[in-house]
């Protein structure tokens, strides 16, 4: 996958705060955007800043309907409240996986609800992604329906594939079919390092290879500093200890194309392994007929777009049966490296990352030193095997840089987008902001947050049973 474009927000609490301090702003954006011929004949109406104080009353009371919720917060629940974790979504849908909730006799953690999201959550913009750990109201024990009440901060959030509060990155790769090539192993690497999340590497087929080939590869990985996991989907060796690597965390695996992430995944989860003899066999009991968890498809990759033909966009937690979840991603052949800038690059390269660290505190001679070992430069005649793929990284993240600085105007990655075209290659264009220089007037914020909070009303009454978006899933899932 394009791991490649993983960024990490930490701490989410300052970020969600701020979110909230500037949502006048936000709602004021959002109701320009969905402006309509109603609200417009709502605004003549409007007795101004009366209405404002009112209106700016109501946000606050809406924001306190879901105050903001610290990853370690334990609100006291009622009988028909859960917490638990988003472990798919489709459309206005998400499965949630529940993982604490009051005392209800017959009911036990794990159950899955399908639940949608609460309207004013939308309107204080507060997203929700898989992974996320949500509070879940209004639940109906029996058809094992609920609404999301609340989002938990993140811990962390990946953007490609969207996945909240993922702990570890499995990055996977084979010995053989295909042989696995040191530059694109150090590209993937490189890509999960960036993200500041813990990874581990596992290489698997390695029933193909004789032993003599796997004591090199070990030696040769402990020189880029990864101890690596040899494993085989085939033979089964290595599963258990991988078992116990990803138990209660959310991992998301990567790899290239056919190096037997599906395969794995599948074979992680039919049980058996001794790392799950510990855990309740019945922990996961999945909504009836449900596809949405069904194993991952083997096998074909597409020609035209390079990703596996079972890959599909909407990324899902699967449930592990020792605790935890694993997120598959489709096999991208070229992370892109987008987030890796030429002076983060040797932070991404252990090896490096460890020479400078016991050097210190002694430093380069130049302040900005991208540590090509020039004269004046610590790593100066370090033996390095990788150095030659740092030095080539190192120059095309240059000409990248040197591309947006000069078609752009900025080194910024955030000010550009990309787009994500044939065989995964992303396309760099610039951001627009249109009109950024013009500053809306006070009276135009305002009256956006009026109509915002018209719209609110409108979007309340559209729930009812004939709406309710769950009796549709319903529906559709029971007729197909
Ligand atoms: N010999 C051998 N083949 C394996 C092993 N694990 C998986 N395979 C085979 O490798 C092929 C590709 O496996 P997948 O699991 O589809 O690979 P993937 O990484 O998910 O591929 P994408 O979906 O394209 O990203 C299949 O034919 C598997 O049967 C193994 O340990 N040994
Ligand atoms: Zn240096």
């Amino acid at each position: 996958m394009p791991i490649a474009s993983i960024s990490v927000l930490r701490h989410r609490a300052a970020a969600s705060l701020l979110h909230l301090r500037h949502l006048p702003l936000a709602a004021a954006a959002a109701a320009a955007r969905h402006r309509n011929p109603s609200n417009v004949s709502r605004k003549l109406q409007s007795p101004g800043s009366k209405n404002f104080l009112r209106a700016k009353q109501r946000i606050r009371e809406f924001s306190s309907l879901s105050p903001v919720l610290s990853p370690d917060d334990e609100p006291p629940l009622s009988d028909s409240q859960a917490i638990g974790t988003v472990a798919a979504a489709q459309a206005n849908f998400m499965r949630v996986i529940v993982q604490s909730l009051p005392s209800i006799e017959g009911v036990g953690i794990g159950v899955e609800l399908l639940c949608v999201v609460k309207a004013v959550l939308k309107k204080i913009k507060r997203r929700v992604l898989v992974g996320d750990k949500v509070l879940v109201g209004s639940i109906d024990w029996v058809d094992r329906r609920g609404m999301i009440e609340n989002v938990f901060q993140r811990r962390t959030e990946i953007l490609d594939p969207p996945v909240a509060n993922v702990d570890h990155l499995l990055v996977l790769f084979s010995m053989e079919q295909p042989k696995v090539e040191p530059f694109l192993l150090t590209r993937f690497l490189v890509e999960a390092e960036s993200t500041g999340i813990p990874l581990t590497l596992a290489l698997n087929k390695c029933e193909l290879v004789d032993e003599e080939m796997l004591v090199a590869w070990k030696s040769r990985l402990r020189s880029w500093g990864y101890r690596p996991i040899f494993c085989s989907v085939e033979s089964e060796k290595g599963l258990d200890s991988l078992a116990f690597t990803l138990r209660d965390q959310t991992t998301v695996i990567v790899g290239p194309s056919g190096v037997g992430k599906s395969s794995l995944i599948n074979a992680l989860r039919s049980s058996n392994r001794p790392s799950d003899a510990a855990a309740d066999t019945n922990w996961f009991e999945p909504i009836l007929d449900s596809k949405w968890y069904e194993d991952q498809r083997v096998g074909e990759v597409s020609l035209r777009s390079g990703r596996g033909k079972h890959t599909t966009r909407n990324v899902s937690l699967l449930p592990l049966s020792g605790g935890g979840y694993l997120a598959d991603t489709p096999g991208f052949n070229q992370p892109s490296l987008l987030k890796v800038t030429k002076q983060s690059l040797a932070e991404a390269f252990p090896e490096i990352r460890e020479k400078l660290k016991a050097s210190e505190p002694a430093k380069c001679s130049f302040s900005n030193c991208l540590h090509l070992g020039e004269p004046g430069c610590i790593l100066e005649g370090e033996p390095l095997e990788r150095y030659p793929y740092y030095f080539q990284l190192v120059d095309e993240i240059r000409v990248r840089e040197e591309f947006q600085l000069r078609t752009f105007g900025t080194k910024k990655e955030s000010d550009v987008r990309y787009k994500v075209g044939d065989m995964g290659v992303k396309q760099a264009e610039p951001r627009l902001e249109p009109k950024k220089h013009r500053r809306p007037s006070r009276k135009r914020i305002n009256q956006s947050i009026l109509d915002e909070l018209d719209e609110l009303d409108d979007d309340d009454s559209l729930l009812d049973d004939e709406n309710d978006p769950i009796l549709r899933a319903f529906r559709n899932e029971n007729s197909q």
